[in-house]
């Protein structure tokens, strides 16, 4: 039995082929959401997903489609992706997970249903103005969080971070179920500075490649004293009028921003916080290193992060959905898609 995982957020897609539990064949596409936002119709993304199946299964030896399962998350179950599904209501176990997955017929796609994982939502059961900081959501990363819990010893209560173009904060109770998250933008914030504004000029349009210690905590302190927008600005002041190297410019424009993040994550009500709480870091590196170094400087916490390694044989978000699937495929669940449920790609949003 082969699984097909398919990992879908705003902008891009990826197929990855597994056979006991490794990687044969993996696609990627740039289609996502976005693109059905845009025209209204799901036509680009359906043939995008399409089309990096196919060049998959043509790697993947031994392997067709009709011996695939195929299990699908990220922003494709938002209201603009291919099979929208409600947010399941956190507290959120992976089993609870997989009894929520939808299986929708796609024949554009593969002559088998697609099993649709969720996302999860904060449990608030009216958002208004004064409990708005408590509500959040998430679409991919309840697979990457369970494919996190699944490879690494931790144990709630904790904090997973998940930094990215949305970075999340995703608080893990004592029972390993998702129980609240927070969502920033400081990726996109980060990509939007660096690339289209006056800053680029100042950074040559890149990311620190090393990280400068001094250089983040600094830019972490003016965001703290002159606000996020002013502590920007001082990445061109620097250009002008100091010697910063770029990694120097761009780790004080990383401390700018991550400083927003660390104080969401701990003011976050929906979070609760203690200084004890154990911080879990997944990504890139160097956002880690970062992250982590502004923890350790922050009087508020008493512990230091954990930081768990990607592993590109093993990516979080596809063993998070081949363990909800394998519960999908122990469960045989009977509600496999209706009639109803067939999608076609020209069909409007
Ligand atoms: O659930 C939604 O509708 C979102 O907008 C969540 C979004 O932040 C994704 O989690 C990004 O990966």
């Amino acid at each position: 039995m082969f699984i097909v995982t398919i990992d879908s957020g705003t902008t891009n897609t990826r197929v990855r082929i597994w056979q006991d539990k490794r990687i044969i064949a993996d696609a990627c596409a740039a289609v996502g959401v976005r693109d059905s936002a845009k025209s209204g119709n799901l036509a680009t993304l359906t043939a995008g997903i399409k089309d990096a199946l196919d060049r998959a299964l043509a790697q993947a030896e031994n392997c067709t489609l009709d011996r695939c399962a195929i299990v699908a998350s990220g922003m494709i179950t938002a209201d603009v992706g291919l099979c929208p599904i409600p947010h399941l209501s956190a507290p959120v176990d992976v089993e609870q997970l997989a009894n929520g997955a939808v299986a929708r017929h796609i024949p554009a796609i593969a002559p088998q249903p697609i099993w649709f994982i969720p996302g999860v939502k904060n449990a608030l059961p009216q958002v208004n103005l004064a409990n708005l900081d408590m509500m959040d959501v998430m679409r991919g990363e309840e697979a990457e969080t369970f494919g996190l819990l699944a490879l690494h010893a931790v144990h709630g209560p904790a904090v997973i971070v998940l930094p990215g173009s949305h970075s999340k904060f995703v608080k893990i109770d004592r029972q390993q179920r998702i129980a609240a998250c927070a969502t920033t933008m400081a990726g996109e914030l980060l990509d939007v500075l660096t690339h289209h504004t006056l800053l680029a000029g100042s950074l040559n349009r890149q990311f620190a490649a090393r990280l400068d210690r001094d250089y983040l905590l600094q830019g972490a302190e003016a965001c703290r004293h002159t606000g996020l927008s002013r502590a920007c600005f001082s990445v061109r002041l620097l250009d002008l009028f100091t010697d910063a190297t770029h990694d120097q410019k761009a780790s004080y424009l990383l401390g700018v921003t991550l400083c927003a993040d660390i104080q969401a994550m701990k003011q976050s009500r929906a979070l609760a916080l203690t200084p004890d709480t154990r911080v879990v870091i997944s990504g890139k590196p160097i956002l880690q290193q970062a992250l982590a170094a502004l923890i350790a400087a922050d009087p508020f916490f008493t512990a230091d992060a954990l930081l768990v390694d990607e592993d590109p044989a093993r990516p979080l978000s596809s063993i998070g959905a081949i363990a909800v699937m394998e519960i999908i495929m122990r469960q045989a669940t009977p509600h496999s898609a209706a009639p109803s449920d067939v999608v076609a790609s020209g069909d409007p949003l």
